[in-house]
């Protein structure tokens, strides 16, 4: 299988069935032998595609006849993939991106050989003519364009953010993550993962805030790793790990974590917890909580206990119960973007009401299992206002037997960055993470 076919393979099922981009890659890595070449190769193609997809899209229909919407799926996914290498890939011979993609439309999609040879020969002719739309005259459109969010998100950004920081944000969302790794300590030491990781060909670096994060670079191949498959180490982002040190599980606590599959987090205060106490890992579905418990057998985690719970539902059996409380909600997610592009182009502008609804009454229900004295986290993977500060604020606003902790105060020493707020929120164009809030409440005695 060659890198460009397999990109085409990827990117189809993340179109047609919504799949997302690590999953299907890594399925597609897996089924088929790549060299490490032509794994790195399909990576940049699949991301380079779905980073840029409106750019793609607003550069071939300079080119194209027909409309956009019109062009069938594998034939339009063909034209992405070569107008990606022509633009992006200077390494790429022109010739060689687009023979390609029509010798692959022999296999794919013989009808359209033709149409896709004829789109790409004049763009390659009129490759120095494309204008993106003017910074000025249309900066929305402009934004939109240049870094392909839909121009809905980019008025959402610039409602809450200023024009340099939304044009920051929307640059960083396209720019390649750091791999982080969390080291288990349950297993492993750090300094003996560090030389391990070192030993599989990988540079690693060691993060100044929380000692268990890595954070690794290098061609090899990550899920043949070792360390990975024996469990010494879990990959997880900064963000996500800073919310299992804010929640501060302590041995023998008992802790819910509301909504918690696959279990990074869960996983992750265990490890804090030395694996004695209990956790209490829910989520709505069965598919999920197998993951968790893969996840904990691999770890070596022996205190969580599985259960499909609906956090919208009360259990009267848990109230005043836990020493923790952690609701990772569902969200936007529009802060982990840059690990799964595909985020830009399924949300809708009007999902924004109805997931601070859901995420507000689970936390509300979620409240009513601390103890007097216990603490409950809020957390999201999203860098929208209204999912953040705007939950955490009605939250408290209807919750008097509850006090904001100060993040910013209490737990400097692990925070990268401006230390003053209460809430914490990560953005990737300034922390170089995932986008992340974090908010904690104490439970008053
Ligand atoms: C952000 S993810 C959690 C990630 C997880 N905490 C981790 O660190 O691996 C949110 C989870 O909430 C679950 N979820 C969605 N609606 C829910 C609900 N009403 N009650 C409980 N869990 C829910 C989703 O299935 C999803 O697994």
């Amino acid at each position: 299988m060659n890198a460009r076919e397999g990109a085409l393979r990827v990117l189809y099922e993340i179109e047609v069935d919504k799949g997302y981009s690590n999953i299907a890659l890594g399925k597609e890595i897996k089924r088929n032998n790549y060299n490490s070449r032509d794994r790195g190769f399909l990576t940049e193609l699949v991301y380079g595609v779905l980073e840029n997809l409106i750019r793609l899209d607003y550069v071939i229909s300079q080119f194209s006849r027909i409309k956009i919407k019109k062009i069938d799926t594998y034939t339009l996914i063909l034209l992405r993939i070569s107008t990606y290498q022509i633009l992006f890939l200077d390494k790429i011979p022109p010739s060689a991106a687009v023979n390609e993609s029509v010798n692959l439309s022999k296999k794919y999609c013989k009808d359209s050989s033709g149409f896709i040879n004829g789109v790409l020969r004049s763009m390659l002719r009129g490759k120095e003519e494309i204008k993106l739309p003017n910074k000025k005259k249309d900066f929305i459109g402009y934004l939109s364009v240049t870094y392909s969010h839909p121009k809905w998100m980019v008025e959402e950004f610039l409602k809450s953010f200023s024009a340099e920081f939304t044009e920051a944000l929307l640059k960083a969302n396209n720019e390649k993550p750091d791999l982080n790794v969390r080291v288990n300590t349950l297993k492993t030491s750090v300094d003996d993962a560090v030389l391990s990781l070192r030993n599989s060909g990988f540079q690693v670096e060691k993060n100044q805030f929380i000692e268990e994060s890595l954070s690794i670079k290098g061609d090899s191949n990550l899920f043949e790793l070792e360390a990975l498959k024996s469990g010494d180490i879990y990959i997880q982002d900064f963000g996500s790990m800073l919310v299992g040190r804010i929640v501060e599980p302590k041995e023998n606590d008992l802790v819910i974590d509301i909504c918690s599959a696959p279990g990074g987090k869960t996983t992750h205060m265990a490890q804090l917890m030395n694996n004695k106490g209990t956790i209490i890992a829910r989520d709505v579905y069965d598919h999920k909580l197998e993951l968790i418990n893969k996840n904990a057998k691999r770890l070596g985690v022996k205190i969580i206990n599985t259960e499909k719970f609906n956090g919208k539902d009360i259990d009267k059996g848990l109230l005043s119960k836990a020493d923790k409380v952690l609701v990772d909600a569902p969200c936007s997610g529009l802060g982990i973007i840059r690990r799964k592009p595909e985020i830009k182009y399924r949300k809708q502008q009007d999902d924004f009401k109805h997931i601070t609804l859901l995420q507000l009454n689970i936390l509300k229900n979620a409240a009513l299992y601390v103890k007097p004295g216990g603490a409950l986290v809020y957390s999201t993977c999203s860098i929208d206002p209204r999912e953040n500060i705007g939950v955490a604020e009605k939250f408290l606003k209807e919750s008097p037997d509850y006090q904001l902790v100060n993040l910013g105060e209490d737990y400097k020493s692990l925070i990268p960055g401006d230390r003053l707020a209460a809430t914490i929120q990560l953005y990737p164009n300034i922390h170089k993470t995932d986008g992340f809030f974090i908010a904690k409440f104490i439970k008053k005695t």
